[in-house]
């Protein structure tokens, strides 16, 4: 044994032994970004540097509970420290399941599921991956939008890096506090705009922690490589500033010069601290930067926004899926928008490119298929001096409309987008209208192709309390002949003794995967054809049943392998467009991506 594999005794810094091959997935997980393993290194058992004894049952990346088998309680001086059975993950996965079930509260669910992730990392992402469709509205949306808004309260340990005005000068020192070196992806929020919640300022952590236990368990991606930042420039809400259990500073937010200056500090210093490799995701920061931030970085950085972009890309999946069932092209169909932020400007954009590429017409003339109302009514041409740069593509010559109502029986959109953040928008008249007009004046090619008068109605603002519509209010009030899917999820609405299942247009079917493609061929930028690849990965991996169902999106259930070839599709984009640094290119990416996927199982320690 030499002096890299000796185990000490609990207190004094320890080595464990994994054994490759004793593992599923254990040794794969650590095989991609510069850790890959090489053949030789396999053949001798790797080591880590962890602690033993006490402190490895303390240690939730290596603590296994109940499962450490007597050899290992032995080897890593724990026997004694568990009572004497031993269970297999299996049943600890029934046990904790179980336990979850008897949580009436969402927040009580979510709370055990982040203490599990505290306690033992494995068992949280194997419970999360083998019951993802029950899981995911505890940890993820809507579930976790309340868990933003009580942040403080429910706050035990930090679960990422906060960063606020007071570490300006320092954020490379603060970077380096973080434990882990090897950092792949990070998904970075400044609060302001917490899905349709608004503005939680520092409470927003909950949304990075969450995207990125999404970017473990459907994408793959280590949770090592993993880390969630909120950038804490102060908060506008009253009621958080008041609120004596906030956890953000107590100011309000900082704008202009300072707040880029804070933000220019930030990117620097990821760029220096982990490479130009490093992913950075934007999430949920208010129009008014998000942009702006966008625009700036892309060209120097491996960013995207997930609210402009992988909303999109989910969207324009979701399209092509539901035209499975209508017939017809994208060029068919007419869109009107409730809500012209990131997520409207950002899907009719890539709708507009898409109906580009297929139809060779420039864009500017494909936008005009696209129709956007904001808070003061449709986005016409006379508004085009009072309106944000992002809405000026949008405003086409047409009389002014003030209402949604008014906007929809004027433009007679086929498709309609909730993406204001604003709940029961789409009411019982503006639901009707889209059935209405949809049977006499779609043009007669699609008229008579399929399913005649399905209005495509998808209600996309987070959580669910602010969805525009709820299905069974889109089933009711259409009687059945909505296609509708939401951004968070609802259950299946039986109308006239049909069951309908909604889908779930939500950016979590693109960005793990999208990420993990990035991420495994070495990408440097982000390009638009990069997420029309992964919008046609995801439409790709919607099946002949699923559509016979009436589904536009895939099963949740099957995400890891949806995720596996979104991410394949990015990555042959990236090679093809010369922004791959990863060389040689993979034969088979597919196979590739899916080899490089984390799983949950326990290693067994030596
Ligand atoms: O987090 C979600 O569920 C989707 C999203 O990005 C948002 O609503 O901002
Ligand atoms: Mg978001």
């Amino acid at each position: 044994m030499d002096s890299t594999t000796k185990k000490v005794r609990p207190g004094g810094a320890s080595v464990l032994d994994l054994d490759p091959k004793s593992t599923v997935g254990g040794g794969v997980e650590d095989a991609y970004g510069e850790d890959r393993a090489t053949e030789d290194q396999l053949v001798t058992p790797w080591t880590i540097s962890v602690a033993s004894g006490y402190s490895l049952l303390r240690d939730p990346h290596h603590n296994k509970g109940l499962a450490f088998t007597l050899k290992e309680r032995d080897a890593h001086y724990i026997r004694g420290l568990l009572p004497p059975v031993v269970m297999s993950q299996e049943l600890q996965e029934k046990k904790l399941l179980h336990n979850i079930r008897q949580y009436q509260l969402p927040l009580q669910k979510y709370t055990a599921m982040m203490d599990l992730a505290e306690r033992n990392e494995r068992l949280f992402y194997k419970l999360l991956i083998d019951n993802v469709e029950e899981l995911l509205p505890v940890v993820y949306t809507p579930t976790v939008g309340e868990a933003c808004q009580k942040y403080g309260s429910i706050f035990q340990r930090p679960q990422g890096l906060y960063i606020s005005l007071k570490e300006k000068g320092k954020i490379l020192e603060v970077l380096k506090n973080w434990p882990e070196r090897s950092i792949q992806v990070i998904v970075v929020t400044d609060g302001e705009r917490i899905l349709g919640l608004g503005d939680l300022g520092c409470q927003g952590m909950g949304i990075p922690v969450g995207k990125l236990a999404l970017y473990t368990a459907l994408g793959g991606v280590r949770p090592s490589s993993c880390l969630p930042i909120t950038i804490d420039v102060g908060t506008n809400n009253e009621k958080l500033l008041n609120d004596e259990f906030y956890i953000g500073l107590k100011q309000r937010r900082a704008t202009g010069k300072e707040y880029a200056d804070l933000l220019e500090e930030f990117m620097s210093a990821v760029k220096q601290n982990y490479g130009e490799k490093v992913l950075i995701q934007f999430e949920d920061f208010a129009n008014h930067n998000a942009f702006d931030l966008l625009a700036k970085y892309s060209t120097t950085h491996l960013v995207f926004n997930d609210d402009i972009q992988g909303t999109a890309a989910v969207v324009l999946a979701g399209l092509v899926g539901a035209l499975k069932l209508l017939g017809g092209t994208l060029g068919d169909h007419k869109f009107l928008f409730l809500g012209a932020g990131e997520a409207g400007t950002g899907i009719a954009e890539l709708i507009a490119l898409e109906m580009s590429k297929q139809t060779k017409a420039p864009v500017e003339e494909t936008r005009k298929n696209i129709w956007l109302v904001d808070s003061k009514g449709l986005i016409v041409s006379s508004r085009k001096d009072s309106l944000q740069h992002f809405k000026k593509p949008w405003a086409h010559e047409h009389p002014p409309a003030t209402t949604l109502l008014d906007a929809v029986k004027a433009i007679k959109p086929t498709v309609l987008i909730g993406t204001s953040g604003v709940g029961s928008t789409f009411t019982k008249e503006v639901v009707e209208a889209m059935v209405e007009f949809n049977e006499v004046s779609l043009p007669l090619s699609l008229s008579l192709s399929l399913s005649l008068h399905k209005p495509l109605i998808l209600a996309l603002s987070n959580p669910t309390s602010q969805s525009e519509c709820t299905a069974e209010e889109a089933y009711k009030w259409t009687q059945g002949r909505a296609i509708y899917a939401s951004g968070s999820p609802f259950d299946p609405v039986e109308y006239n003794g049909k069951v309908h299942v909604p889908g779930q247009a939500n950016n979590a079917y693109i960005f793990p995967g999208l990420g993990l493609g990035l991420v495994i061929s070495g990408a440097i930028r982000v390009h638009d054809d990069m997420l029309l690849a992964a919008s046609e990965g995801l439409a790709g991996q919607v099946t002949k049943e699923n559509c016979e169902k009436g589904l536009i999106y895939p099963p949740f259930s099957n995400i890891r392998k949806i995720s596996a070839h979104i991410a394949a599709n990015v990555a042959a984009k990236a090679y093809e467009l010369g922004l791959a640094s990863r060389l040689p290119r993979p034969e088979n990416l597919l196979k590739y991506a899916e080899s490089c996927m984390y799983t949950p199982n326990y290693r067994t320690y030596r």
